[in-house]
């Protein structure tokens, strides 16, 4: 029987020299370094030079590119302007949306050659973009966007919390971004590079691929498990209400994956640095919960985590609040996604696929008249 190809599954649609995702059942490298390598001894800054210009930095490139970096995080005014008006009850994720094509309305990308630059100012930007807003619709307060903290993660918690970011906390935000930052062809990223294949602009790559990864099916699922983890206080609560989902057949968030089939090599990672920081904050009945979680979905459905499900509770030690979870994600991917745009500009041809027409057969143009009521 031929194979079920719904959802492209299975289908190639391109290439790429960025990443490989399952090639070995479990396995996921960026330009051939695993990740297991990368985010127990890179800085995501190393990790984003790698995608984006294709090698890995010596000392003084990778200082000569977080100074750079760091010298382009101020906003400008009329973006601050623009977030002000969103209302505080906006989604994040609608919040960065906006953010960045009003930063490509400002700041034109007007040639390719300019791509660089406009990536490196939107990852200097995206930080402060979301937490600027943030702290205007929460506490009316209009943030100093700049900070002394010299990586993105540190930089995006300290704005956050408006204090110096914890030292495990922007180790735990390195390893987070470099696990975010890069997965082939997921939708996001299928839906920045479709764009750049019709020659246009870095911004409106940028936003689509931010529209795409805000759904619950792909990157909005690290905040719909939050929600359904945070209404259990034990683990065996858990259990009963986890039955329960199964039986209206309710879809578990963070669970599943559409190309790896045994594991997601990206959980092991950010589950142990999420059981630090369970430790850390004194934690008693989350990390137990997810642990169990974890457990019946194996058990009951031979399901396993994706990379969203414990950077939840993750996310949550740190004091980051839910609906910020997916903003740091496009924080991390947008070095995936602008990495793409590059390699697709490079050797384009426009992306347009074909479809299997189910509609009605040829018919009669009917007046208006005739239609009836
Ligand atoms: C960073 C990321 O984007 S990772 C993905 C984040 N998304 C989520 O966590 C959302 C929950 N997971 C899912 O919805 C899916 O697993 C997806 C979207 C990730 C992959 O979808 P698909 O490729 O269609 O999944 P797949 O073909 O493996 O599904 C096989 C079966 O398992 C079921 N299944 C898959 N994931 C789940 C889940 N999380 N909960 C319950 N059942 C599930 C499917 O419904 C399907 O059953 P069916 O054949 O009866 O319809
Ligand atoms: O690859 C996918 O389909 C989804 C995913 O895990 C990612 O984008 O990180």
């Amino acid at each position: 029987m031929a194979e079920n190809t719904a959802g492209l599954r299975g289908i190639t649609a391109g290439e790429t020299a960025l990443c490989t995702v399952g090639q070995s059942g479990t396995g996921l490298t960026y330009r051939g370094y695993d990740i297991h390598d990368l985010a127990e001894h890179a800085e995501f800054e190393e990790v984003a030079y790698l995608l984006l210009y294709g090698r890995l930095p010596t000392r003084t490139q990778l200082e000569a590119y977080r100074e750079r970096l760091q010298g382009m995080r101020e906003l400008p005014q009329p973006l601050r302007e623009v977030l002000e008006r969103l209302p505080a009850d906006a989604h994040p994720m609608d919040v960065m949306r906006t953010g960045c094509s009003v930063l490509g309305n400002l700041e034109t990308e007007a040639d390719f050659s300019e791509q660089d630059w406009h990536i490196d100012r939107m990852l200097a930007t995206f930080p402060a973009m979301i937490t600027y807003w943030y702290r205007y619709a929460r506490d009316g307060e209009r943030i100093d966007t700049r900070s002394s903290e010299p990586s993105i993660g540190g930089h995006f918690l300290s704005l956050l919390h408006g204090k110096p970011a914890d030292p495990l906390h922007v180790k735990v935000m390195h390893a987070s971004l470099i696990l975010y930052a890069e997965h082939e062809f997921n939708a996001s990223t299928f839906t920045a590079r479709t764009c750049a294949s019709t020659l246009s602009d870095i911004h409106s790559c940028i936003t689509g691929a931010i529209g795409t990864l805000r759904g619950p099916l792909h990157g909005g699922a690290n905040e719909a498990a939050m929600a359904m983890i945070e209404q259990w206080r034990t683990p065996d609560e858990a259990e009963r209400e986890l039955m329960g989902m199964f039986e209206r057949k309710e879809k578990i968030m963070g669970f599943g994956h559409a190309i790896y089939r045994k594991q997601d090599p990206r959980n092991a990672i950010i589950k142990a640095w999420s059981r630090q920081l369970a430790e850390q904050v004194g934690d008693d009945h989350l990390y137990p919960v997810s642990e169990r979680v974890e457990a019946v979905m194996d058990r009951e459905k031979g399901l396993f985590p994706n990379a969203d499900f414990f950077h939840a509770s993750a996310y949550h030690f740190m004091g980051i609040p839910t609906p910020l979870f997916t903003p740091i994600f496009v924080i991390s991917r947008l070095t995936g996604w602008a990495a793409h745009v590059k390699e697709q500009r490079a050797k384009n041809r426009i992306i347009r696929p074909s479809a299997d027409y189910t509609g009605p057969e040829l018919q009669p143009w009917v007046p208006i008249e005739e239609r009836g009521e």
